[in-house]
């Protein structure tokens, strides 16, 4: 049975008079790799910005798990369960793998600022499971063996897993993935395809994706939907979206 994780209401926002996303209403289902596409400039990083409350919404609602998303920061939305990736890669590259994915389970570690100072047990015992959880993610991903090498140092396929991995050590129950291919070759495309499919399974996640890559949409995705000038034009199954006449005078003159 679906059960809806995620549900935008008739969602807008304008930027001078530009409106970036135009009414948009969607749902994500549990379980689902949700597909996000449209020609550049359409509004697909707007509705991650929208859902992670980097920006706020000028009109419509989005609700995750019966939660109201606008009463939150966006600092609080990692907390509520929805982890993201950037565009482009956004690290600490100074700090190694190991310490940027601690960061990313800073929401997970229960302490005050006294205890932090102080060190108590709780602490240390607090720091070795973020530790263990880190290096299993790392494993999971294939990338144990990079845990200590400062991550700008490490060629951009890698970075991406290692920001996977930063948002997987959160917990997240819904995963928001923009452009994750995008810098990859068709190789490393395809390696990166198996590990999304087996890390959804493994962490029972949801996934909400942006990416170019059409092969790779249309393998993953259980759905797609498709935006335009900021307004959703299709949404429906990988085959049904390919032979949408909607979507391909969309994307006339562009690459698909
Ligand atoms: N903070 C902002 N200020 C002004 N305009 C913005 C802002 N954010 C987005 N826009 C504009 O909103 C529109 C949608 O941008 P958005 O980045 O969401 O597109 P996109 O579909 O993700 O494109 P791409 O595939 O090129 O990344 C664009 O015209 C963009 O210039």
């Amino acid at each position: 049975m679906n059960e809806t994780i995620l549900k935008a209401d008739n969602i807008s926002i304008s930027f001078g008079g530009l409106k970036a996303v135009d009414s948009v209403s969607f749902e994500i289902q549990k379980g689902e790799i949700m597909g996000l596409i449209g020609p550049n400039g359409a509004g697909k990083t707007t509705i991650f910005n929208l859902i992670t409350q980097f920006y706020k919404l000028d009109e419509g609602s989005i609700c995750f798990l019966g939660n109201d998303l606008s009463k939150f920061k966006p600092h609080q939305i990692i907390e509520k369960g929805v982890a993201r990736t950037f565009q482009n890669v956004e690290l600490f590259k100074s700090m190694t793998v190991l310490e940027n994915l601690l960061v990313g389970q800073h929401s997970e570690i229960n302490y005050n600022i006294f205890q932090g100072v102080i060190r108590t047990k709780k602490v240390k015992e607090e720091e070795q499971i973020a530790i263990e959880r880190a290096m299993e993610v790392l494993k999971i991903l294939e990338i144990e063996d990079y845990a200590y090498f400062y991550a700008g140092h490490l060629p951009y396929g890698v970075q991406k897993l290692v920001e996977l991995g930063r948002a997987l050590v959160s917990g997240p129950k819904l995963i928001i993935l923009d452009e994750p291919a995008a810098g990859m070759n068709d190789t490393e495309t395809k390696e990166f395809a198996k590990k999304i499919r087996f890390v959804k399974e493994k962490f029972g996640l949801t996934i909400l994706l942006i990416e170019h890559d059409m092969s790779l949409v249309m393998s993953i995705c259980n759905r797609i939907m498709v935006l335009n000038f900021g307004k959703k034009i299709a949404e429906g199954t990988p085959e049904e979206i390919s032979s949408n006449s909607e979507v391909i005078k969309a994307y006339l003159g562009e690459e698909v």
